[in-house]
């Protein structure tokens, strides 16, 4: 374990299992559509879970991405700006959101908004983690892979100012390397 890690909270080994069943489930509720979902995916921490679940939908989906940001370090700045927009038109498509976590739910809120507003049928939301202790705006993901407790995890995505995404797993950052 890498030495910034106090705890692992989910392996890869629990990840990939729970994207598969993940997978059977949004291809068994998109199956009767005559287009498939458009994966949206936002940059940068949902990379590693988008990769993952793809291979578990058995649909012709198509992906793309937008980049908005809300944090600083450990800190959600409560502003979500747009950095990237999508390049696939999104009108009248059902769109699957995928994001790597909703803490707040400020970012999730603010983006689903924005996607009904660019005249989508329908959003969804998948979510790798739910950290529903920290959450100040009224939203919740159609799909959850773990419901976690109020830490700063890293990992699978998840940064801590750009760093430690790229560990295959998800941990409880040590907090002496924020604090
Ligand atoms: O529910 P919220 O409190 O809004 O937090 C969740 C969002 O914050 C993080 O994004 P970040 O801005 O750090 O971008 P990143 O994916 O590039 O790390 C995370 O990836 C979610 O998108
Ligand atoms: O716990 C977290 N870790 C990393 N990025 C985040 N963005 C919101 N919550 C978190
Ligand atoms: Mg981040």
């Amino acid at each position: 374990m890498q030495n910034v890690i106090e705890r692992v909270l989910v392996t890869r080994e629990e990840i990939e299992k729970r994207c598969d069943e993940l997978g059977k489930e949004i291809s068994e509720a998109y199956k009767q559509d005559k287009e498939a979902p458009l994966l949206v995916a936002l940059l940068k921490g949902s990379v590693p879970f988008l990769s993952e679940l793809i291979k578990h939908i058995d649909l012709d989906i198509q992906f793309d991405f937008m980049n908005v940001s809300s944090y600083q370090g450990t800190q959600s700045v409560g502003d979500v700006k747009i950095l990237k927009d999508l390049d696939i038109s999104i009108k009248d498509r059902r769109i699957l959101l995928v994001e790597d976590i909703v803490d707040t739910g400020r970012t999730l809120k603010k983006v689903t908004q924005l996607l009904m507003n660019k005249g989508a049928a329908d959003v969804k939301v998948v979510a790798l983690l739910d950290k529903p202790e920290r959450r100040v705006v009224d939203i919740e993901a159609d799909y959850i892979g773990f419901t976690i407790p109020d830490e700063f995890v890293v990992g699978f995505g998840l940064d801590y100012n750009e760093h430690y995404r790229c560990f295959p797993y998800v941990g409880v950052l040590k907090k002496e390397v924020y604090k």
